[in-house]
């Protein structure tokens, strides 16, 4: 799902106004619809039962709240508005919104933060209606501002929160918290999505996000280009690679997983399972011969085979195997568990170097660019997936102090012309020409030590099956999250390993239409239905 920007919302809303004819006022009671639709569904009893505070900012914004505000009065609501700011700032279409409301008979009260007769009504209101900002704030709330003040207030109230368009206090491109902002339990926001409810803090802050159309004409819509979007259950079912029913190992790619070292047994193999799982042909995994026994004895269908060995991780005497095994593999998975021996690192190095293989590098393979991020810059026009966690992108160079999250992977990814993972929260996918996908599946359980080895596996494997690199890293993401969310359905978030992550993979692919094969069909005057028939059926669903 595309998500757009204030500029590029303001820039909708003036093309709807000025060149469609649509007068801004009707935008403005579509959103307010949009706000009281939300606000009658969630009312605890029938409206005339039920009470609730509407708190506006002077901007259009605040306009939508006083517009809801007289809707939910003439639904029968006890309402009441506040205006947190002056009257004077008032933009025109919130003092047309004003004037309505005076003259249905309600008034568009003066916010007074000290006020205990106004603070009981939000504190008994079933529904609090926040529409002091929305993609106009620009700057920090003050901490002794009446904004804050209310901000806080609605916070503390045990009614539901609904905020109109974007949570007041989150900055709509970022996600970023300016000051302090509304924890809302429903967003409904206008036309499109802001990037500001799917990253950062914002994502935390939004609650459930409904998107309202108010009337912006669809080829409008349609025709904006956007960065950033979300990527959702049908992103993933157009992602997954087909498979041919006639296809055989060779068919479906190769990944060699290089890593390993004493210490680290687990990260490489997480990543060969996780390649394994997901549809590959064929996964070797390279690791120190130490360590090689130990690898044999887990893996059942990944090839574990020895390498050259020094201090426990891998030599760069391991260079011509290494070389040998690449090239006949389609894909190099390159760093869980490797450590940061010098010749590991050195390895590293010349891997990115010299092979023109599409790599996946993850971990200590990522830390190896410490100080060396030219490897990087040299892979230019080769396909090369990061995955880092915070910690590994701020090593390499990563800018993060701006909180800005989908500016630091979009520049990063454009500047060093790589596809980088930015695994978090909501991990984004940035790609060299400046595209941000936000993943929308995954959960606390996932933050555990393994997780994004299989992640790396995952995403290797995908690759190999000829996916774009794109999809697979975004699809990969996806996958590894939707999985989790199912293991942490049946484990919980604590309880949940990789391993569990690895085990419902079946459940999130067969979700998104992995369940393929084909039984040949053959009726029988008593089984009208075949085999084939059925599963195609289930396909189909
Ligand atoms: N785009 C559309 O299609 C429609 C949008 N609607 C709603 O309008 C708002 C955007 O309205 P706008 O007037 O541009 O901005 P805001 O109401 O968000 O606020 C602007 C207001 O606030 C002041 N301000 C900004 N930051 C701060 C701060 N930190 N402290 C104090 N004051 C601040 C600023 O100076 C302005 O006075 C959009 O989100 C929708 O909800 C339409 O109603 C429908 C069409
Ligand atoms: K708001």
């Amino acid at each position: 799902m595309k998500l757009a920007t204030a500029v590029q919302m303001r820039e909708l809303d003036r093309l709807a106004t000025e060149e469609d004819g649509i007068p801004s006022i009707d935008l403005m009671e579509q959103a307010a619809d949009g706000i009281v639709q939300t606000a009658l569904e969630l009312l605890p009893r029938r409206p005339g039962k039920c009470r609730a505070a509407v708190l506006c900012g002077a901007g259009n914004n605040g306009g939508d709240g006083i517009s809801a505000a007289r809707k939910l009065f003439l639904k029968g609501v006890h309402v009441r508005a506040f205006l947190v700011g002056s009257y004077e700032k008032l933009t025109q279409d919130a003092l047309e919104e004003t004037r309505r409301l005076s003259e249905c008979g309600l008034e568009l009260e003066h916010f007074e933060p000290e006020n205990e007769e106004q603070r009981a009504w939000c504190g008994k209101s079933h529904v609090l209606i926040d529409a002091i900002f929305g993609v106009g704030l620009s700057r920090e709330i003050s901490p002794e501002s009446d904004f804050a003040a209310a901000i806080h207030l609605i916070n503390h109230c045990q009614g539901t929160v609904i905020s109109a368009d974007i949570s007041s206090g989150v900055e709509a491109d970022t996600g970023r918290i300016l000051g302090c902002a509304v924890k809302a339990d429903r967003t409904v926001t206008f036309t499109l999505a802001k990037p500001g409810h799917a990253v950062g803090d914002g994502a935390l802050y939004a609650g459930d996000v409904t998107v309202w159309t108010i009337g912006i004409p669809e080829k409008r819509v349609k025709a904006l280009t956007s960065r950033v979007q979300t990527v959702h259950e049908t992103y993933a079912r157009e992602a997954l690679p087909r498979r041919k029913e006639d296809g055989h190992k060779g068919t479906f790619g190769k990944v060699l997983v290089i890593g390993g070292a004493v210490g680290y047994s687990g990260a490489p193999y997480l990543a060969a399972s996780g390649a394994v799982h997901s549809g590959c042909g064929l996964v070797f995994l390279g690791v120190p011969e130490s360590l090689w026994a130990v690898e044999a004895m887990k893996c059942i269908s990944a090839m574990p085979f020895p390498l050259a060995e020094k201090e426990g991780g891998l030599s760069c005497k391991a260079l011509p195997d290494l070389r040998e095994k690449l090239a006949e593999c389609d894909v190099l998975a390159l760093g869980p568990g490797l450590g940061h021996g010098e010749s590991a690192v050195r390895l590293v190095h010349t891997l990115l170097d010299e092979t023109s293989k599409p790599i996946v590098l993850d971990a200590d393979g990522i830390n190896a660019l410490e100080g060396h991020i030219d490897s990087l810059d040299g892979r230019r026009g080769r396909v090369t997936i990061l995955t880092p966690h915070d910690g590994e992108f701020l090593r390499i160079g990563g800018e993060l102090s701006h909180g800005d999250r989908v500016r630091a992977a979009r520049e990063f990814a454009i500047r060093h012309g790589c596809i980088l993972v930015l695994k978090g929260h909501r991990t984004l996918t940035a790609t060299p020409e400046g595209n941000v996908l936000v993943n929308t599946t995954g959960n606390s359980g996932l933050a555990k030590g393994g997780s994004g080895d299989v992640l790396t596996g995952l995403i290797a494997s995908l690759l190999a099956q000829g996916t774009t690199a794109v999809q697979a890293a975004a699809l990969g993401v996806w996958l590894h999250g939707r999985a989790g969310d199912l293991a942490a359905s049946r484990l919980t978030a604590y309880a949940m390993t990789p391993k569990d992550v690895i085990s419902a993979l079946p459940e999130a692919l067969i979700e998104i239409g992995g369940a393929c094969g084909a039984q040949m069909g053959m009726r029988t005057n008593d089984n009208p239905v075949s085999a084939a028939d059925s599963l195609r059926q289930n396909r189909r669903r």
